[in-house]
């Protein structure tokens, strides 16, 4: 496995690579891997000749009071992970070499879709992520890159990023991966402590009583919201930050559920803030 800290090395191999015809494919990441990411990296193997697999902790997309500081990493434990898996190439850059000295050029989507949920709670967050997530672009040129789906907006806005700036990329989202008792896994739940390990499993537990009504034949988005928020109130270790019932993928409001549609989630338990949803369909 090739491991690339700069990125002019980085760029020849990758040119070397497409001159063999080779198609690439790209997993972004901040590392501190799980079987989350692995199952991206799972996913990217059947699909690319070469995989490539980033690890950069963003500090463009961390607000000045979040976790950019005590964000988990072990490189040596995720070069470990990443070499089982068969990965061609790990690209891990300082922030130095991502922002050199003067930068100060920014991307951002627009409208509505990076307005509410994580943007209205993380101002600034989604700048970052589309600042970060083009300019590895640029810099990977992969064919295929691959997102989870349990960052749901993060998600819709690269497919809108891709769509709107006619970037050479195609975007494939794979499904939550979660722990047995349902907990979507992320580098955060490793913030919790064992009773609120237990509490984590709330977000879950709500999306599923969400779903069930939504099966039962609740269309009024107001009422399903009020639902899942008091069954979340039930526990006293979370702290609700959102919980929004809108379309797929544009995240809009909805007067009535219809089509394609997300029940998103952002719960503290105690200081960490873990996120959530289910993405579901009506006739
Ligand atoms: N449980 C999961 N299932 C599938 N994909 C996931 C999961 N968790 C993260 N990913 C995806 O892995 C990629 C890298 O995410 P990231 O490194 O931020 O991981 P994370 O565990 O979500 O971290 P965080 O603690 O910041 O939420 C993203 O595309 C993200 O959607
Ligand atoms: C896409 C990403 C790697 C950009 O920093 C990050 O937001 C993440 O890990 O989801
Ligand atoms: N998985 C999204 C990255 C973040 O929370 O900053």
């Amino acid at each position: 496995m090739r491991f690339f800290t700069e990125i002019k090395p980085l760029k020849t191999y990758v040119a070397e690579q497409k001159r063999e015809g080779k198609i690439i494919g790209f997993v972004p990441t901040m590392g501190y891997l799980h079987e989350g990411h692995l199952s991206l990296v799972r996913k990217a193997k059947l699909q690319a000749d070469v995989v490539i697999v980033s690890i950069f902790v963003n500090p463009l997309q961390f607000g000045p009071n979040e976790d950019f500081a005590k964000y988990p990493r072990d490189i040596e434990r995720d070069l470990a992970l990443l070499q089982e898996e068969g990965v061609d190439s790990v690209f891990a850059p300082s922030a130095e070499e991502m922002y050199k000295e003067g930068f100060s050029t920014f991307v951002e989507v627009s409208g509505e879709i990076t307005e509410v949920m994580c943007g209205k709670s993380r101002p600034g967050h989604f700048k970052g992520v589309a600042t970060v997530v083009t300019k590895l672009f640029n810099i990977v040129t992969p064919d295929l890159a691959f997102f989870g789906q349990k960052d749901a907006q993060q998600l819709f806005i690269i497919e809108k990023l891709v769509r709107d700036l006619n970037l050479n990329v195609e975007i494939v989202s794979v499904p939550t991966c979660r722990e047995e008792d349902g907990l979507a896994m992320s580098s955060r739940n490793t913030y919790l402590n064992p009773e609120e390990r237990k509490a984590a499993t709330i977000l879950y537990r709500a999306l599923k009583r969400g779903e069930e009504l939504v099966l039962a034949g609740e269309r009024n988005p107001e009422r399903l919201k009020k639902v899942i928020e008091e069954f979340i109130k039930t526990e006293p270790l979370a702290r609700i930050d959102y919980v929004e019932v809108r379309s797929v993928p544009d995240l809009k409001a909805l007067d009535v559920i219809k089509g394609k549609f997300i029940i998103a989630l952002a719960v503290y338990i105690g200081s960490t803030r873990l996120i959530d949803n289910f993405i579901l369909e009506v006739d």
